[in-house]
């Protein structure tokens, strides 16, 4: 039985073949990044309030009109197929049961309009995301746009750190580059005539630079987020731009190493938009408390990559129902613990960096013994 995030990764690595395991778990180049992310949440601390809770606490959202009643989206995580035989349709499913908001790989294995079918077939009021590589060729780009759209998907999250694809080694080490048969990238298939929805349909473009944001911007009413932006001064830019929101992100590691982890950049970024458009954060995201940490320092929600593709593994739609359940139980209860009645109270004082140095007190030069009062006070 799963009592935590970590526990699904655990049961999933028993059952997976482990050269999946690796794509799941593996990031760019020495996984520095990787580390990094989590690791940031270890770091912070959480300094709570007493005697001011309430029964019950608000954990709803509106994020960009769209409806949640958790802060967890489940961020683009492609191949869904590949862990679990129903794929997308179950991860869709446990999505809609929590009332949580799932982002749409470009890279599913099941068409983004059938997973807007099982959304909906549920009866909840759950949003469908999609997020889109942009293809150098626009014609595709549109093409798989208006199938987003005639999904009902009510935001696009465009992907911006992949100018060529990360390099995983431990897939080139594997020699994993492709779904096994039978497993097709199925919003890729039949864009133009006769593709078959291979992997390598998808262009990792290095041409993309800010005139594809714009183009974007005139083909879609859809709120768009750009997910990967870094740099404080890309996230002024995606403002200009026209951006209505940024999913601070550094693709669980699996671009660029080294990058920062994404939650020690989310004050700069806060900084660089100034309120004026939604951050959700991801990356390293495995506890309630971590959730607590993003939200109070600033971000509106964040998302999880990894851990759904673990309980996904472990036990399809009610393995990432459970998943989900977990989350916003540990959610509720660091609420609870922090005198906190909902998200809105969640402030950045509540959250501390550790201050290693000693409470000032009466100063002793070097080398003066103090026990003895001998030393010159400085
Ligand atoms: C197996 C896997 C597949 C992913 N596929 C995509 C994808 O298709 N598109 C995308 O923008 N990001 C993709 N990501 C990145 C995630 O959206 C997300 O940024 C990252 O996993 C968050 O970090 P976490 O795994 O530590 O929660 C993928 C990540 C993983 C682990
Ligand atoms: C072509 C699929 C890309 C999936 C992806 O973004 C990842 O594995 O991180």
């Amino acid at each position: 039985m799963q009592h935590t995030v970590h526990d699904f990764e655990a049961a999933a690595r028993d059952k997976l073949d482990p050269v999946h395991v690796d794509f799941i778990a593996g990031g760019a180049r020495d996984e520095i990044t990787v580390r990094a992310n989590e690791a940031a949440f270890g770091r912070l601390q959480l300094l709570p309030r007493v005697l001011r809770g309430s029964a019950v606490r608000d954990l709803d959202i509106t994020l960009l009109g769209s409806r949640a009643r958790m802060p967890v989206l489940l961020s683009p995580t492609a191949f869904h197929k590949l862990v679990y035989p129903e794929g997308e349709l179950a991860t869709v499913r446990a999505a809609a049961a929590a009332g949580a908001i799932m982002i749409a790989s470009m890279a599913s294995t099941v068409a983004v309009g059938e997973i807007a079918d099982a959304a909906r077939a549920t009866d909840s009021d759950a949003q469908l995301w999609f997020q889109l590589y942009i293809q150098p060729d626009l014609e595709i780009t549109e093409a798989l746009v208006r199938r987003a759209v005639d999904a009902g998907c009510t935001a696009l999250v465009v992907t911006v750190d992949s100018p060529v694809l990360g390099a995983g080694e431990r897939n080139r080490r594997n020699g994993f580059h492709d779904l096994p048969p039978g497993l097709r990238c199925e919003n890729l298939v039949d864009l133009r005539d006769g593709e078959r929805g291979h992997v390598r349909q998808i262009a990792m473009s290095p041409e993309l630079n800010w005139e594809h944001i714009d183009w974007l911007r005139g083909v879609t009413e859809l709120p768009v987020l750009l997910k990967g932006v870094l740099h404080p001064e890309d996230a002024r830019l995606a403002v200009r731009h026209g951006a209505d929101g940024l999913l601070l992100s550094n693709h669980g590691g699996r671009q660029l190493d080294t990058v920062p982890a994404t939650l020690e950049l989310l004050p700069e970024i806060l900084a660089a938009v100034a309120g004026r458009i939604p951050i959700v954060l991801d990356g390293g995201v495995r506890r309630g408390t971590d959730v607590v940490k993003a939200l109070a320092l600033g971000a509106s929600a964040v998302g999880i990559g990894r851990p759904v593709m673990w309980a996904l593994a472990q036990g399809g739609e009610e393995g990432v129902r459970r998943l989900l359940e977990l989350l916003r139980d540990e959610l509720d209860d660091t609420l609870a613990l922090c005198g906190a009645s909902g998200l809105a109270d969640l402030t950045p004082d509540l959250v501390r960096v550790p201050a290693w140095a000693p409470v000032p007190g009466p100063a002793v030069a070097p080398g003066s013994d103090h026990r003895f009062g001998g030393g010159a006070v400085v």
